[in-house]
């Protein structure tokens, strides 16, 4: 079982399940203020508002062909193999209106996109017509009957007026600017972004621009974790990496929890001797959310809270600290931007090969989706332990290997959390 353990030390933990520690880190993640944002600016944010349809879409009765708009009757004496010879009285390009009505006896020549007439209820094609003219008038002759309706898109055919089209915490994508665009919605009310403070501990991090030391590694928890931030909506504000040294951290999280929204930390949070992010969190029980996980990677998961901010203490293991922030900040970063749905899609596929794990924690393994025969398998990654890095680039899910399994065959259903 992994909830036994009182929690009273750093060595004696109380895990939580997965679940549990993230329905902690929500209760503070509540949605933040609108703002406007120009059209543009919008794809990749979350609406504030819901949007309801000013007009009809389409607003008016619209030609769906290059043609000639007529009273569909008209037409029905084509059957005895006669051409029908209509008097043309109107002609509509796009974006023109019709200057009357059309009578039985008359048509009026248009264009794909135009208004259609008042009296006309279809359009024949200009391929299905020929031309005469008779007295100085102009004629269409028609060698089909066509059918009330045919080639006109009627107003109000996919959005009548009041209708709600974009409903508040939908993610604006290409399709959702189409819509605002249409309905003249050049501001766009959107939840602000959360700003998110990184920083990253532990006195064997380098930057990304120094050369290789002995016994040293770059940071690329930092520069991965700021991706992650930005892929979620965020507003990465990144505080650099700092030694292992307990009075820097606590100020430098102080600061942090005074001025973001969320604060996300790597490294220092298991039992070490320089471990100060589990320590500091420690020094504030009261603050604290959890210190452990059942799970694995990340079962060193620490959260607390400050403020009612968040501080998201991740593993130091880059593996770790990349399925911690999926889990965990990723709900809460959408969350915060109102969000419909926070959490990554589940989906149920086939396991490609076999998997084992030791012990009774879920584990969340890397893996890549395929379709080698139309159905979609999931293969895990052949090196997925918390301390790997490499693997990350080449997942696009997680399989979920829940706690009472010891092992998976190749063949069996899993779920998945798809990775974005
Ligand atoms: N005696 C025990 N040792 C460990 C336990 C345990 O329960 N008892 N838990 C293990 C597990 S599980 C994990 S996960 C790690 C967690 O380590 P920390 O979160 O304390 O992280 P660090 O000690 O700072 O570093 C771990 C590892 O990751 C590398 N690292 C750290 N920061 C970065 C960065 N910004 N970029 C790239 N790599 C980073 C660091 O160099 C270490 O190799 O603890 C186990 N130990
Ligand atoms: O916390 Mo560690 O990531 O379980 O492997
Ligand atoms: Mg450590």
């Amino acid at each position: 079982m992994a909830n036994r353990e009182p929690m009273d030390n750093k060595f004696g933990r109380k895990a939580l399940q997965v679940k549990e520690a993230q329905m902690k880190i929500m209760a503070y993640a509540a949605r933040l203020e609108s703002e406007t944002v120009p059209l543009e600016a919008a794809p990749g944010r979350y609406l504030a508002d819901n949007v309801a349809a000013p007009h009809p879409f389409p607003a008016f009765n619209r030609s769906g062909m290059d043609g000639y708009a007529v009273v569909s009757a008209d037409t029905a004496n084509c059957r005895e193999g006669g051409t029908v010879w209509l008097n043309v009285v109107d002609n509509i390009p796009c974006g023109s209106v019709p200057s009357g009505e059309i009578i039985s006896g008359t048509a009026a020549r248009i264009m794909t996109g135009a208004q259609v007439p008042e009296g006309a209820d279809a359009v024949v094609m200009l391929e299905a017509t020929e031309t005469r003219e008779l007295n100085g008038v102009p004629q269409v002759g028609i060698r089909k009957p066509i059918l009330s309706g045919r080639n006109v898109t009627p107003r109000g055919l996919e959005i009548s007026e009041g209708d709600l089209v974009l409903a508040a915490g939908r993610k604006i994508a290409a399709g959702d600017i189409a819509v605002l665009a249409t309905f003249g919605i050049s501001d766009v009310p959107v939840i602000r972004r959360p700003k998110v403070g990184v920083f990253a501990t532990g006195s064997e991090l380098l930057d990304v621009k120094e050369p290789l030391q002995p016994g040293k590694i770059r940071n690329s928890n930092s520069p991965m974790l700021e991706a992650l931030v930005r892929e979620a909506g965020g507003e990465p504000v990144m505080l650099g990496a700092i030694a292992d040294d307990l009075d820097l951290a606590r100020s430098k999280v102080q600061m942090a929890l005074e001025t973001y929204d969320l604060v996300i930390t790597t490294g220092g949070v298991s039992v070490g001797d320089y471990d100060i992010m589990g320590d500091l969190v420690r020094e504030e029980a009261g603050d604290m959310l959890f210190n452990k996980v059942a799970m694995r990677p990340g079962s060193v998961t620490t959260a607390a809270v400050r403020g009612g901010k968040v501080l998201l203490a991740l593993s130091g293991n880059p593996g770790a600290s990349y399925i911690g922030f999926q889990l965990f900040a990723r709900p809460a970063i959408a969350s915060m931007q109102g969000a419909t749905e926070p959490f990554l899609p589940e989906w149920t596929v086939i396991l490609g090969a076999d998997y084992s794990k030791v012990n009774n924690y879920t584990r969340f393994v890397r893996a890549r989706l395929e379709l080698p025969d139309g159905n979609v398998y999931a293969y895990p990654a052949a090196l997925d332990a918390s301390s790997v890095m490499v693997t990350i680039k080449d997942s696009d899910c997680l399989i979920i290997v829940p706690p009472e399994e010891r092992g998976l065959t190749a063949g069996t259903k899993v779920q998945v959390i798809k990775l974005p």
